[in-house]
């Protein structure tokens, strides 16, 4: 479904950020890029959204999805992809939510830009889509500003607009670092369950191997903006073959008492 072949991404006149970067996902699989901070694994699933920051640009490289490369995409046709077949999720989606309109409002505008549908249709699909991410009295979120629900509760509106339409692809990124130990189990949960409905593919960039270990069929180990390991979960976590993958799963954290390495 989604190939990355040798990519580079640079920005500015800067060294390259990422380079010879590769990746191969099927349908509904789940794929966590792991490494400490300013490897590059944003920048990866930026530069597959067609949304770097900065002046970013692809130096090197193909990025193909059902064999069309998406390099070559025009504007109308990457509005079209967005929100539809590929979506992101934030950190803190609180922080992509407008502070001063209600959940509902937004959502409901969001509904009716990708699609065709009327206010009262878009107003029911986002409830119903609320309701399905667990959230208590989802009428009641609808009609409440952002800053009324706990990180938690943003993060799940968060994941219900992105996967509104069934994306075929579903990029989250440090989706649940911002969340209490707990929350983020319930969170980390509720997308394999998305997956295990939808057949969604998931690109989770985290920092934290627990949870990357815990929810994905392959993992990719990032340092310096290059790929010193990658094989399915079972493969890196027992045959590291690079001492930075080594380290990292020496110090994985404890996710519900449990560490997530067999
Ligand atoms: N908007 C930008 N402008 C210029 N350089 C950038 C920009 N975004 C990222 N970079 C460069 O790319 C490097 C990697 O950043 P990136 O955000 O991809 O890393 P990361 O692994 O996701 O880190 P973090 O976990 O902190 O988000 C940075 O150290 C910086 O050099």
């Amino acid at each position: 479904m989604l190939e990355i072949k040798d990519l580079a991404v640079q920005y500015g006149k800067q060294s390259p950020t990422i380079e010879h970067f590769n990746l191969s996902m099927k349908k509904g699989e789940i794929i966590s890029v792991v490494g400490e901070s300013g490897s590059g694994k944003t920048t990866v699933i930026r530069a597959v959204l067609g949304a770097l920051a900065g002046g970013g640009r692809v130096t090197q490289g193909d990025i193909t999805f059902h064999g069309e490369s998406l390099l070559k995409y025009s504007r109308e046709e990457w509005r079209k992809l967005r929100g539809t077949k590929m979506s992101m999720i934030f950190q803190d989606c609180g922080g992509t939510l407008n502070p001063i309109r209600k959940i509902g409002s937004q959502y409901v505008e969001y509904i009716c830009t990708h699609s065709s549908q009327s206010k009262k249709e878009a107003w029911k699909l986002g409830t119903s889509m609320l309701e399905k991410m667990r959230l208590p009295e989802a009428e009641n979120v609808m009609n409440s500003y952002p800053h009324q629900l706990s990180g938690g509760m943003r993060q799940r509106v968060g994941i219900a607009m992105a996967m509104t339409f069934n994306p075929e692809l579903l990029l989250a990124d440090e989706p649940t670092s911002a969340l209490d130990v707990t929350t983020q189990a319930q969170i980390v949960r509720q997308m394999m369950e998305l997956r295990d409905k939808s057949q969604t593919g998931i690109i989770i960039v985290t920092h934290n191997l627990g949870v990357a270990a815990y929810m994905a069929d392959k993992l990719i180990v990032m340092q310096y903006g290059k790929v010193v390991d990658a094989g399915t979960r079972d493969e890196v976590m027992n045959h590291p073959t690079n001492d930075y993958t080594k380290r990292l799963l020496a110090a994985v954290p404890e996710m519900e008492g449990e560490r997530f390495v067999s």
